[in-house]
């Protein structure tokens, strides 16, 4: 099966009786291998509650989500933590980054948390795949806001997920620094970018499926394929989109 990532008639109710709220219904989507996807939709859309639900960090109230093949509600906590911690990568838009830490020891964290030594190769790899490996030991004050966050994204990596998460991952960064990133992003999910000795690696040719929610509509554009939400359902969808496109698409939905 190619799809990274399917969700099936997922449904998110947080409350119930008059109080209930309908967060996500029956939303169908499926994020293929390699592909980039923006989320959007106006506040409160369920854009988050999509994200969480997806990436194994809530439980939705009915429906499915497969990762990587895989029906994550069939799996127990402590399965669900060691299955998200392998299978998923998660990029929020504060950096998270242990200040006391190297660069390389931040990479290294999630292989730590999964009881596994951290290679060097495999760090540097990660390093590289966002373009910092001729930084991996400094530590995050010695780093600049975009590359604190290429960081972040390779620790997001490291495990060779088959998705990475993103929720509004330039809301801290100024609009070049931003775009940095995204050219980053969009780079891990065409062909696979590494630099030095790890370009050598032929089990690199693996693309990166990256599942980004954002409010906007340039980021989106940096996506192959934007999936609008409103009022928790899904509403439409724009392949190769452009920023202009986005922002039509995000109007007609604020006043209809
Ligand atoms: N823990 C919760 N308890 C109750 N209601 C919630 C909870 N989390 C979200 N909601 C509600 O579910 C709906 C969807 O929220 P969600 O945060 O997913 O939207 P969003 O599109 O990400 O919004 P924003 O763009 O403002 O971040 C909203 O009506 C919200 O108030």
């Amino acid at each position: 099966m190619d799809d990274a990532v399917r969700l099936e008639s997922l449904t998110k109710t947080y409350g119930s009786g008059t109080g209930a709220v309908s967060a996500l219904r029956e939303v169908d989507l499926s994020f293929p291998r390699g592909s980039f996807t923006a989320v959007m939709g106006p506040s409160g859309s369920g854009k988050s509650t999509l994200l969480q639900c997806a990436a194994g960090l809530d439980r939705p109230t009915s429906g499915r989500v497969f990762i990587d093949g895989t029906d994550i509600g069939g799996l127990n906590e402590t399965r669900l933590t060691e299955f998200r911690r392998e299978s998923t990568g998660f990029v929020f838009q504060a950096f998270n980054l242990l200040p006391s830490l190297t660069a390389a020891q931040n990479v290294g964290l999630p292989l730590r948390l999964a009881g596994r030594k951290p290679g060097r190769k495999t760090v540097l790899r990660a390093l590289a795949q966002v373009g910092l490996e001729d930084q991996a030991g400094k530590r995050p004050s010695q780093l600049s806001g975009g590359q604190q966050q290429r960081v972040a994204v390779a620790r997001a990596l490291v495990t060779r997920p088959a998705v990475l998460f993103a929720d509004e991952p330039t809301g801290a960064l100024d609009i070049t620094t931003g775009r940095e990133l995204l050219e980053v992003l969009r780079k891990l999910v065409g062909s696979p970018v590494m630099g030095g000795q790890a370009a050598d690696d032929p089990e690199l040719v693996e693309p990166t499926t990256i599942v980004m929610v954002t409010h906007d509509p340039n980021v989106a554009s940096y996506a192959d394929r934007v999936v609008f939400l409103a009022d928790g359902a899904l509403v439409g969808e724009l392949t190769t989109p452009t920023a202009e496109a986005v922002a039509a698409r995000m109007t007609d939905l604020a006043v209809s």
